[in-house]
């Protein structure tokens, strides 16, 4: 039997789901594939709680698909290899799935459609994960923007509700293979185990979207959607997001998912700056590396309090309000002038929401290198900071038992020291 295999990657979801659809519409009968692909798996520790929230996301996808008496082939290994064995059990004709624009995606999927060229096997990609990708809002002149507000003026001209927020949803089960006895894994043959920290549910509900502006920046306040891995994984549609945000009278809510497609056509455009300063002087800063207060930071130590209630919040929980991410590295690169590279690092094994884009693109912002960073001599003062945003300590007593004790640490560094030792740093290599 000739079949057409869909393969989810970051669109773990039954509905909405443009590649899927398209699948199911096509003259094939569909075998849906997932791979837990062991490159990306080894960098991870074994109690990772986005393995886990992949793996539950998947197991929910087979039971619903289970009841229309089909389900999901669940592999663990080489992609490349993988499909390099499906080509032998199967009557292969296309492999279908949405766009993942990462480096690394990239290049796996050019190895595996490659792969399936020379066994004349389709290869098709489908826009899913965002409303605009790639180079679909550009400049007059063809060029991508590298400020944001230009980009966000631009996405709104661009968009057109009728043409982008189709839902696309065919439930035409009787399409896939119709065997609910297909491959799966559990954690413990990927080499996992079930993390203690889970994703928590998400609020996209009018009430938040409408006090949105008002209330987000408080880190004592639950006033964030909370979305973020939903939308790193794709449990749910950024169709269905914006359509949301449209309604609310206030489009804060929608210039932030704005924000998050502006970062992705960056790194689409200048895929270097994962690792290099987007404005190339910044790669000659003088960074001091130092290691025991990098330990400092990453253990919420620093005698700072919202630095260290957002670290420790991030350790126990795997977020971090947006709020305090500005704060701790703003704090990282200049007060302590440790590169951003060590704290993006960091946040990509951390956060339930890590997202190689907004990573990126936030930490070369807070260290004044990156696109529309705000200048380097514009420094976050942790305590002003703490005093506008916590003025009654309610989130940093949260995360710090001991803010008044005596065991809580004096100031690894002092403000207006650290900052003048930061002005001069950056002034020598941005000025040689
Ligand atoms: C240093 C630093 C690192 C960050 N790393 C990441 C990351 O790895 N992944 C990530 O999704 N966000 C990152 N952010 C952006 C932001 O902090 C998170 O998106 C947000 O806190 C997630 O919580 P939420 O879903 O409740 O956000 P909400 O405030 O409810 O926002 C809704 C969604 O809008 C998007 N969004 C909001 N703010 C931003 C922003 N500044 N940049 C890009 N998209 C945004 C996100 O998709 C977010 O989930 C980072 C910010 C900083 C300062």
């Amino acid at each position: 039997m000739e079949i057409n295999i869909f393969w989810f990657r970051r669109d773990l979801r039954l509905d909405d789901n443009v590649g899927f659809t398209n699948a199911l519409k096509g003259t094939y009968p569909v075998l849906p594939v997932f791979i837990f692909d062991n490159e990306i798996l080894t960098e991870l520790t074994k109690d990772d709680a986005r393995v886990t929230f992949i793996f539950e996301s998947v197991q929910k996808m087979r039971k619903e698909l289970q009841e229309h008496q089909s389900s999901i082939a669940v592999y663990f290994g080489k992609p490349i290899e993988i499909f390099r064995q499906l080509t032998s059990e199967y009557t292969l004709k296309n492999v279908i799935t949405n766009r993942d624009y990462e480096p690394y995606a990239k290049q796996r999927d050019k190895e595996v459609k490659e792969l399936l060229a020379k066994k004349d096997i389709g290869f098709y990609t489908y826009k899913d994960q965002v409303i605009f990708e790639k180079d679909e809002v550009v400049k007059d002149n063809g060029e991508p923007y590298v400020v944001y507000t230009p980009y966000m003026k631009k996405w709104k001209e661009k968009f057109d509700e009728s043409k982008h927020l189709e839902k696309v949803s065919y439930r035409q089960w009787q399409n896939l293979i119709q065997n609910t006895r297909l491959p799966n894994v559990t954690l413990r043959d990927i080499g996992f185990e079930r993390s203690k920290i889970k994703v928590p549910d998400f609020d996209i509900s009018a009430d938040l979207l409408a006090s949105y502006k008002q209330h987000r920046n408080f880190p004592s306040e639950d006033a964030t959607s909370r979305i973020g891995p939903h939308l790193r994984f794709g449990t749910v549609s950024i169709r269905e997001l914006v359509t949301l945000a449209l309604k609310a009278t206030d489009k804060t809510y929608l210039n932030e998912l704005i924000w998050r497609e502006f970062f992705m056509q960056i790194l689409w455009h200048f895929p270097k700056t994962t690792h290099n300063a987007f404005k190339e002087k910044y790669d000659r800063i003088q960074w001091r590396n130092n290691k025991e207060e990098f330990k400092a930071w990453k253990n919420g130590k620093t005698g700072y309090p919202m630095v260290d209630a957002g670290m420790r919040q991030l350790n126990d929980t795997g977020y971090m309000h947006n709020r305090v991410r500005m704060v701790v590295a703003g704090f990282l690169c200049k007060h302590l002038l440790i590169d951003w590279r060590w704290g993006e690092a960091y946040f990509a094994e951390k956060l339930l929401d890590y997202e190689l884009a907004s990573n990126v693109g936030n930490w070369q912002w807070a260290a004044g290198s990156g696109v529309d960073a705000a200048p380097y001599f514009r420094i976050f003062n942790p305590i002003t900071q703490l005093k506008k945003f916590d003025k009654d300590n309610e989130y940093v007593k949260k995360w710090i038992s001991e803010l008044n004790a005596s065991n809580y640490p004096q100031p690894i560094v002092d403000h207006k020291e650290a900052r003048e030792r930061a002005l001069k740093v950056y002034k020598r290599a941005v000025s040689e």
